[in-house]
């Protein structure tokens, strides 16, 4: 008999995710169907995003073999029943207060930065760049988690040396852009770019350093698809272009409307819940009907 929710304490609530405790040392962290666009939560939920995205992150936590804060299968006993499939048993660790991004394209707050200043974080880049370049190699570019609505600050290494330590800097930006480019490499050869993601990272007790959250998913990543990649194209994301283009071409909302977006129609949903379904089981190589959870 698996617990309910309801018996779990709820310690943080995100845009599109919580996080329960279970016990002293155990977490339950939880992926809603809820979705962004332009910075708001669409009040329409995408069927199966949650478990989608879960399905996502267990595949390149399995795939990556990074010491990870995993603390039981998508099926643990201690899971209720309501979120099986789209919530996972972790380790309660102590985080690092910093966003672990890396890049190995240039675009968004990344090419902003390069716009005004030819570098990303401190990081300088070559002239001549445009949105959607290659960076080769990928670039460690931090950010402070901002408050709740508000963007996450890009700052530069030093920084994060201040806040951390010199090891642990060193550490974070060897290991985020050792896993990006694995997890990049494990998609680009399913068809799918992983222009750039962001990790969170926690320590055990013990002090050993452990890769936490979600793990490249549309949600912490940029997805693109690799057949339609040129640079100086503003490249579609897989997973939101669909919802981006019936909001701001075909539902009469736009982005300085200064109002909320209207509620999606069910084929716009049907065709991002399939976006998701067709990039999981792509890079995955897995079947998503397979997948616990989702409709009893
Ligand atoms: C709702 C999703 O959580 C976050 O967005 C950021 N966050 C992570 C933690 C955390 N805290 C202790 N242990 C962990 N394993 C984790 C994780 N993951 C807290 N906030």
């Amino acid at each position: 008999m698996r617990p309910e929710l309801s018996e779990y304490t709820p310690i943080y609530s995100g845009k599109v995710r919580e996080l329960y405790e279970v016990d002293e040392q155990h977490l339950l962290l939880v992926a809603s169907d809820r979705t962004s666009a332009y910075d708001y939560i669409l009040d329409t939920p995408i069927p199966d995003k949650g478990r989608v995205l879960t399905a996502m992150s267990v595949f390149f936590f399995d795939a990556l073999g990074v010491p990870n804060h995993l603390a039981g299968p998508v099926d643990d006993p201690r899971i209720p029943e309501s979120v099986l499939g789209r919530a996972l048993i972790t380790r309660r660790l102590d985080m690092v207060p910093v966003e672990c991004v890396a890049r190995g394209y240039l675009t968004g707050s990344g090419l902003k930065e390069y716009r005004a200043n030819g570098q990303v974080c401190g990081v300088p880049l070559p002239e001549g760049l445009v949105d959607g370049s290659r960076i080769d190699p990928p670039i460690f570019t931090p950010a402070t988690k901002a408050a709740v609505g508000d963007h996450d600050e890009n700052v530069s290494f030093e920084r994060v040396v201040e806040e951390v330590g010199l090891e642990l800097a060193t550490r974070l930006r060897e290991l985020t852009l050792a896993v990006y480019s694995s997890g990049a490499d494990i998609a680009r050869e399913r068809g799918i770019t992983l222009a750039d993601t962001k990790f969170e990272f926690g320590r055990t007790p013990d002090g050993e350093l452990l890769l936490a959250d979600e793990v490249l998913t549309p949600d912490s990543s940029r997805y693109w698809d690799g057949a339609l990649y040129e640079p100086g194209v503003a490249l579609p994301s897989f997973d939101k272009q669909i919802v981006r283009d019936w909001l701001t071409k075909e539902s009469g909302w736009s982005t300085d409307a200064g109002t909320p977006p209207p509620p999606l129609p069910a084929d716009v949903v049907e065709r991002t819940r399939a976006r998701y379904i067709e990039a999981y089981e792509r890079i995955s190589g897995l079947s998503f009907a397979d997948w616990p959870g989702g409709a009893q």
